[in-house]
């Protein structure tokens, strides 16, 4: 067993299996806390609740509280592998919104028959929390369970995999064609994958400029284009009215490369075919499109990312969930709408611009991270994510109207 992989499993077998506990947040020793915590005390909030369904967020916990909900279909780049092997990675997204957010969160892995089931099953459920953040459900189901929650739901649903991932991409690409002295308007993008995060990925970059006849989005059948009969109503909206059928084609002349799709697809030889100063998004995970190691000797003027923490440039949606939930259940909005992830996006990416605290430094193991190829996008450890992105968002729920309660005043303390 490689050295990693015996450190990975030791990780989460010991001292005690998994990465999350639950810890109570009152005390609990004598006869009054018992009296006060279940019964007879714990009658008072219920009668409130029941009188009033918003004193819910006064007496319990539900304001706070993430669930990180999965089916297991699409984890990661690793493919459909059942619910209970997603356990691992909703368990780190938990970790995640703890550590990052300070939002509680649990995990659900649903089995289920159809998507009518998982849809009826989560929304059955849904009040417990205060957001639901669904996690590594593969396309097309995932856009009708993700459309049918957040109808039949009060709260924030937001499909990580799709929004999250775009936000992060959006972020990290405008700041990397800025430093390529390209205009995203102008730029020629291929996007490896139409799945959840790739259509979500590709929508969000045209609102951010991108024009659509200037991506080529490509399945495992080649090229998205408009004389594909095999498509679903999905890859449609995507197809590109060209001739171009395979990777080399679309790569010709291409200005970026955004990788969402599985490990290794991205021969290092056709990078030659893109045009000079070209951006590689490489997110698979946890195998990147192409090796960073490879890209670099393949060409010098290029810059590189991928979704791991061991290399530089990490464009991976840790970026964004842990802070976006933060704001959005801050202000209890209803809803995660454009504004809040255009707002997100742009917060983001300014931080990379400004210069690094000490502590990130740090954490990250390096001596200096300075805008530039390198460092396009701010690590996930940066203290600076959570005011700063959670504030937008917030105050962009605030000024697009789907939020329930004013901006608290901590964000104005801070
Ligand atoms: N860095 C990050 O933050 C994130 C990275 N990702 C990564 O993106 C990838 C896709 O995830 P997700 O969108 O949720 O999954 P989906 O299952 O929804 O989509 C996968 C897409 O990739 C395509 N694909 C798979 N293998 C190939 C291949 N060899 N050549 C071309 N296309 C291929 C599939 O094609 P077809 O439609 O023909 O089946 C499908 O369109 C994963 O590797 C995941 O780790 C996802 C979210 C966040
Ligand atoms: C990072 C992530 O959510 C994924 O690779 O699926
Ligand atoms: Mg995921």
């Amino acid at each position: 067993m490689s050295d990693f992989r015996e450190q990975a499993l030791r990780y989460h077998a010991e001292p005690r299996p998994g990465k999350i506990s639950i810890e109570i947040s009152k005390a609990a020793e004598t006869v009054t806390d018992l009296a006060l915590a279940y019964s007879p005390g714990v009658a008072e909030p219920v009668r409130e609740i029941a009188a009033d369904p918003d004193n819910i967020y006064k007496y319990t916990a539900k304001g706070n509280m993430v669930a990180v909900i999965s089916n297991g279909t699409a984890i990661l780049g690793l493919g459909n592998l059942g619910h209970l092997a997603s356990k691992p990675v909703m368990e780190g997204k938990a970790l995640l919104f703890k550590r990052f957010a300070g939002l509680d969160s649990i995990d659900i892995e649903v089995s289920h028959r159809t998507t009518e089931e998982f849809i009826t099953t989560v929304a059955n459920i849904a009040d417990t929390f205060g957001g639901i953040n669904l996690e590594d459900i593969k396309a097309p189901e995932c856009f009708e369970i993700e459309q049918e929650l957040i109808k039949r739901c009060n709260i924030p649903v937001f499909h990580d995999d799709q929004h999250g991932t775009a936000i992060v991409t959006a972020a990290g690409l405008l700041n990397a064609l800025e430093i390529q002295g390209k205009d995203i308007r102008k730029a020629i993008i291929v996007c490896m994958g139409a799945g959840a995060a790739a259509i979500a990925c590709m929508e969000l970059l045209i609102k951010c400029g991108a024009m659509r006849e200037h991506i080529y989005m490509l399945d495992t059948k080649g090229v998205i284009h408009t004389r594909r009969e095999d498509l679903n109503q999905y890859k449609q909206l995507c197809a590109n009215n060209t001739d171009k059928r395979t990777l080399e084609d679309a790569l010709q002349g291409a200005d970026v490369f955004v990788g969402v799709s599985g490990p290794d697809v991205l021969p290092p030889a056709a990078l030659s075919l893109m045009a000079d100063k070209p951006v590689i998004f490489a997110c698979s995970n946890p195998d990147p499109e192409i090796k960073p190691e490879l890209a670099h000797a393949e060409r010098g003027d290029l810059i590189m990312a991928t979704g791991r923490s061991d290399y530089p440039n990490q464009v991976n949606n840790v970026l964004c969930f842990p802070f976006i939930f933060r704001g959005a259940l801050d202000v209890r909005a209803s809803v995660i709408n454009d504004e809040m992830k255009l707002a997100a996006v742009q917060a983001i990416r300014a931080i990379a611009k400004e210069p690094v605290p000490q502590e990130v430094l740090l954490a990250a193991k390096v001596s200096s991270l300075e805008f530039g190829k390198g460092y396009i996008i701010p690590k996930p450890m940066d203290p600076r994510l959570l005011p700063r992105v959670a504030r937008a968002v917030a105050e962009a729920a605030v000024s697009s109207g789907v939020a329930r309660i004013p901006m608290p005043a901590a964000y104005f303390d801070a």
